[in-house]
């Protein structure tokens, strides 16, 4: 089935009402952050944060309305607040302070994004590297835990930034449950898993949970994810980037000193179009291309072992010689790698000996060397 578009959704979004004036939520102008990717939508419903318990069912309906288009696997919609107020919520010593995400009837007012500190870089971290997909579901998050998890069992010192605040999965790829403390009320200590220090918005909203989405707020909490967690010292912090091309991977990629970037594509040449996006989007704010991965690239029959290149093979490489990257290697579409990842026990470290794994720590090593990174300091689990 084809994935929907964007006015499909919308076509359906609007055959809810929803405004105070009895209008249809599209065209009361409520839906923000609209992100149609293949089959999985993501958007947020603006509404007065004094009614936001209320409207609960308005954004279960809009949700079900999605949910019926045909082509759409999964949906996530958000009841956003209005807020206008720039001042900081005080937070509780102990609790992670509040990244202002949530809206609940009578909240405080919302910080706007604090500007990047530091000319972009991160105390105590050498180096940041964004792992980027042209579209959701390449196995970007996948192939970040493999690559994060890898390089600290060479020996370095790894921090995991889940900045797919849209739908985080790095808690459950890493295994990682619980909330991060924050003794001090400012700074959000991370939680760890397989050795990776790792910041997830699903530590704080649940995997599940509606957070709000709307632009200036989403970029406030992803840079206070970058510059108010105790990441230090890291050899290497792996930001997982939302799929796409779209504000907060461009802000984000801006305020951020970034070493480079990775992209992860799938070999459809569909995908590929869309990974050639990515990668402008990098080279038009000079981020470096650090490297190419393709993902998924052969079927291997869990039975018989026989390998099917179900997608094609070979043009994410070919795209990397185009732009004169490094090609860091491909992984095949295995069911150990999906198994591992969805009990988070990333096959790099569950399943050392697999082939897969080997192409993990190959692409780690690739990747470590071609940032000039040679010898770890560390021993691992850190
Ligand atoms: N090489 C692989 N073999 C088998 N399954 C894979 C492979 N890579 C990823 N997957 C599975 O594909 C699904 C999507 O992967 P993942 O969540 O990493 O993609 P993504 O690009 O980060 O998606 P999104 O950006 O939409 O969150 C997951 O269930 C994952 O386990």
């Amino acid at each position: 089935m084809s994935a929907p578009s964007r006015e499909t959704v919308l076509d359906a979004l609007r055959a809810v009402v929803g405004g105070d004036d009895g209008r249809d939520i599209v065209t009361a102008g409520m839906i923000t952050g609209l992100s149609v990717a293949d089959g999985a939508v993501r958007f947020a419903i603006e509404v007065d944060p004094a009614r936001g318990a209320a409207l609960e069912p308005l954004r279960q309906a809009a949700e079900a309305a999605v949910k019926a288009v045909p082509g759409v696997t999964d949906v996530i919609a958000a009841l956003t607040a209005h807020s206008d107020a720039p001042s900081a919520p005080a937070t509780a010593k102990g609790a992670p302070p509040d990244l202002g995400t949530r809206a609940k009837p009578g909240d405080k007012p919302l910080r706007p994004p604090p500007p990047a500190p530091n000319g972009g870089k991160v105390d105590g971290v050498e180096r940041i590297i964004a792992v980027g997909s042209g579209k959701g579901g390449v196995g970007k998050s996948t192939v970040s835990a493999n690559l994060a998890v890898a390089l600290a069992m060479e020996g370095w010192r790894v921090g995991l930034l889940d900045a797919d605040v849209y739908g985080p999965s790095q808690p459950r790829m890493l295994g990682i449950e619980g909330r991060p403390a924050s003794p001090d009320g400012k700074t959000i200590v991370p939680l760890r898993g397989y050795g990776v220090k790792c910041m997830s918005m699903g530590f704080l909203t649940g995997e599940s949970e509606s957070v709000i989405w709307r632009g200036p707020m989403l970029m406030s909490a992803v840079t206070q994810m970058l510059y108010q967690v105790a990441w230090a010292p890291l050899d290497f912090l792996i930001i997982d980037l939302p799929p796409g091309t779209g504000d907060v991977q461009l802000t984000l990629s801006q305020k951020t000193k970034l070493t480079g970037a990775v992209v992860v594509s799938t070999p459809q040449d569909v995908a590929l179009l869309d990974a050639r996006k990515a990668i402008d989007m990098f080279a038009k704010i000079d981020i470096p291309i650090l490297g190419v991965i393709e993902n998924m690239a052969t079927f291997c029959c869990p039975n018989c072992g026989h390998e099917t290149q179900i997608f094609g093979h070979g043009g994410a490489e070919a795209e990397a010689v185009k732009i004169g990257a490094p090609f860091l290697g491909r992984v095949p579409l295995a069911l150990e790698v999906r198994t591992t990842s969805d009990e988070g026990t990333p096959i790099v470290a569950s399943k050392p000996d697999s082939a897969e794994a080997e192409r993990f720590r190959d692409m780690a090593r690739a990747l470590a060397e071609g940032v000039g990174a040679h010898a770890p300091n560390a021993a691992y689990p850190v």
